[in-house]
């Protein structure tokens, strides 16, 4: 652990890495393993949060798609409100996506310009949806975390603290496991321990190591 995936003063091809699945899945958990092993990751939806803040463009859309009453006192989106209103409303969650999808594209790519600026070899971005928007081919391989929707219900039920039927609202709108699990290169069996998912982390490391590092040190 906490080898650095970097090879400074090296020129050579930086890997681009999507790690995505379902709500709940344990995506965040896995990035933070791989950012624990010096991959430089950010996250699609933190980026999406920051789209949306105010006086951004996507924020002027949402109010004018929405109505003022998405807004909460502060001024920022109601977040609870918008996932409720886009779990009901298939036009509502399109339009939102466009809103929000083109600038998240844009800084997932500031993101891997500056990890290749600082030498990194492997990069790596958590994209929710990331099949579902048909962004595969920005990637040189996919992880897949994977849960079984029980698994991922209850652990979205403590997290988030909410009913049954609200956690489920989300994978409801989202690709179903087993076309995603035909789509990726790699899948993290997620229902087990913690130290259950490191170990599987740090073994496609080593795989993505194998088989990149090397076309990397040859040139
Ligand atoms: C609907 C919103 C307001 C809900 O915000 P909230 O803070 O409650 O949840 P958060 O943003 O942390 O998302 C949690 C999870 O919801 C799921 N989710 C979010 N947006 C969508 C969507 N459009 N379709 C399907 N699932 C979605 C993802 O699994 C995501 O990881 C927010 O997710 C949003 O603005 N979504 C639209 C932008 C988007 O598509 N984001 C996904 C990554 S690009
Ligand atoms: N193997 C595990 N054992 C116990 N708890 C876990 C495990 N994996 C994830 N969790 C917990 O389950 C919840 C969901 O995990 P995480 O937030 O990483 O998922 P996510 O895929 O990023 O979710 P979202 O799509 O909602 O952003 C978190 O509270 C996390 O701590």
């Amino acid at each position: 652990m906490g080898r650095q995936h970097t090879t400074p003063g090296q020129p050579c091809r930086l890997i681009k890495i999507g790690v995505t699945g379902g709500v709940g899945s344990g995506k965040s958990l896995v990035c933070r393993r791989l950012q624990a092993s010096g991959v430089p990751v950010v996250s699609a939806d933190q980026l999406a949060r920051q789209a949306v803040e105010p006086h951004s463009r996507a924020h002027k859309q949402i109010v004018k798609r929405f109505g003022k009453d998405i807004l909460t006192a502060d001024g920022t989106i109601d977040r609870p409100r918008l996932r409720q209103i886009i779990t009901q409303d298939e036009a509502a969650r399109r339009d939102l996506e466009s809103y929000v999808h083109p600038e998240v594209g844009v800084q997932m790519q500031n993101h891997f310009r500056s990890a290749a600026a600082q030498g990194a070899w492997l990069a790596a971005v958590e994209v929710p949806l990331l099949f579902e928007a048909g962004l595969q081919d920005q990637f040189d391989a996919v992880i897949l975390v994977s849960g079984d929707t029980e698994v991922r219900i209850h652990r979205i039920m403590q997290r988030d603290n909410v009913s049954r039927q609200q956690a489920r609202a989300l994978m409801h709108i989202q690709m179903e496991e087993a076309q995603k699990r035909r789509m990726s290169d790699f899948i993290i069996e997620n229902n087990g321990s913690i130290d259950q998912m490191h170990a599987q982390v740090d073994r496609v490391l080593e795989k993505l190591a194998e088989k990149y590092k090397k076309i990397g040190e040859n040139g």
